[in-house]
């Protein structure tokens, strides 16, 4: 059997009393598309905080290429693309000057990282912006130039926590075609967390997490079958007990 890219084991998680992972265990193997759904509060942005090494898990066990953060960090991070929930570019810094500087991270540079640079940012139609300062882009932008800078390595695998936030409908298409492509052309996983329904709908599995548990995984098909609900959306309401949000049009 292949191994897998992630692998989490009974991974566990409180904040003071507040148990925010009860015993998460999931696998994504390579060039697998899995969709983290569940509302607000279940977890997910602990969860992914774990998988991308930012702290460490009270118990269980969370590997990545075969390897744990403890022993093998660099190794890990040299092979992940990260695009987390909250802003994390440099503001005064542009476009080009905050992509340069991550691809250095990587051990990108001359020719190849411009390259990279230059193709990603007119997928996200972004390259009239890529000399002005990140303070003067509208949110959606700077989300996008968040994406551009998360795949500018083709990370093996991709962690992406509420990616679609601030980006409107077109880039909302762009950004599922971008993904797939990487899986694609780099076999490159995505573990895709969210809390929209309608995302996950084209992923090969989704894992359902409410309350700090893996509720259930399966592929859209399994779990709309073991719902016995006519829509992902049905099924979302039926297995978890909660409304689905539905996609602000912007
Ligand atoms: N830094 C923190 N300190 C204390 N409690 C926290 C902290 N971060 C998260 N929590 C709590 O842990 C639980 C899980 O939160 P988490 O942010 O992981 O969920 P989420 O699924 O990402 O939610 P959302 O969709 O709203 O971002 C919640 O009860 C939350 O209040």
């Amino acid at each position: 059997m292949t191994e897998p890219v992630l692998a989490l084991t009974d991974v566990r998680k409180s904040y003071g009393s507040n148990e925010a992972l009860k015993g998460v265990s999931l696998d994504i193997a390579p060039g697998e598309i899995v969709g983290l759904l569940g509302p607000n509060g279940a977890g997910k942005s602990t969860l992914f905080q774990i998988c991308s090494g930012l702290f460490s898990p009270d118990g269980g066990e969370v590997r990545l290429f075969g390897m744990g953060y403890k022993d093998n960090a660099s190794e890990i991070l040299k092979q992940l693309g990260v695009v987390f929930q909250s802003r994390s570019l440099d503001l005064d810094m542009s476009v080009r000057a905050n992509l340069k500087f991550h691809g250095n991270l990587f051990g990108l540079s001359g020719k190849l990282l411009n390259q990279r640079i230059d193709t990603a940012a007119a997928f996200f139609a972004v390259t009239e912006l890529i000399d002005k300062p990140v303070r003067t882009l509208s949110g959606g932008n700077q989300r996008r130039i968040e994406i551009v800078r998360a795949t500018l390595n083709m990370p093996a695998l991709l962690l992406m926590d509420e990616p679609s936030v601030g980006l409107d409908p077109t880039t909302r298409k762009l950004l599922g075609q971008h993904i797939r492509g990487l899986r694609d052309t780099h076999q490159t996983s995505i573990l895709w967390a969210t809390h929209l329904v309608e995302e996950v709908e084209h992923a090969d599995r989704i894992a359902l997490i409410v309350a700090g548990k893996i509720i259930r995984v399966g592929t859209p098909a399994e779990i709309i079958a073991a719902a016995g609900t006519e829509t992902l959306a049905d099924a979302y309401i039926a297995l978890t007990g909660v409304k689905p949000m539905a996609a602000v049009v912007e």
